[in-house]
């Protein structure tokens, strides 16, 4: 769109690859329980799928809260941002829970981008508490509590896509 800045390819980003593992994302989700425990209690977790249902689980089992909801929304191939599309809305239950409005539920996601996703599920639950593992700078304004921030032009690599492989030493033939 006319205006808009131009979306920047994974290899673009890759620039400033940023991989996590699985012991650093379970740590960065205890250090986000420790900031949430000062917020709640909450009735409910509402984790955005798919990436917020790993941070969602850890969250739950540290705040002791076993009423786990989701709200299903693609919007990335990959790397490119499309149109969101809500696959699956919050349900009447949680809905109820949070008194129509989402007071007292807690909105978890594994990251804020551009913070579409974000902005779309807060307008479901405006009282809602929103809390990311990560956030960029676009994003940062529509989340709560988070605990690391990182640049527009880096690339978070999670442990769920990634894998383990061979890396070159730096020094030609030291192999
Ligand atoms: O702030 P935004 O620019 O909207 O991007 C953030 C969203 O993008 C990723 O989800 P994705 O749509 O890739 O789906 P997934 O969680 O199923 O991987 C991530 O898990 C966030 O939900
Ligand atoms: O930096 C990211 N990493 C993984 N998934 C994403 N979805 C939006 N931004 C990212
Ligand atoms: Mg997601």
């Amino acid at each position: 769109m006319a205006g808009e800045t131009p979306q920047l390819s994974a290899e673009e980003r890759a620039g400033r690859p940023f991989p996590v593992s699985w012991d650093q994302f379970h740590r960065d989700c205890r250090a986000l329980t420790w900031r949430l425990n000062e917020v709640g209690p909450f009735h409910a977790v509402i984790a955005i799928t798919r990436g917020g249902l790993v941070p969602a689980a850890i969250v739950a089992r540290e705040l002791g809260v076993r009423v786990i909801d989701t709200v299903c929304i693609a919007s990335y191939d990959h790397d490119k941002q499309g149109e969101l599309q809500v696959l699956k809305g919050i349900s009447d239950a949680a809905m109820k829970l949070g008194g129509g409005t989402g007071k007292g539920l807690l909105i978890v996601d594994d990251l804020v981008d551009t913070g579409k996703t974000g902005k779309l599920v807060r307008e479901m639950l405006p009282d809602a508490h929103f809390a990311t593992v990560y956030a960029k700078p676009k994003g940062r304004p529509l989340v709560d509590t988070f605990i690391t921030e990182v640049s527009q032009d880096t690339w978070i690599f999670f442990p769920w896509d990634t894998a383990l492989s061979y890396h070159p030493p730096l020094r030609d033939g030291a192999a």
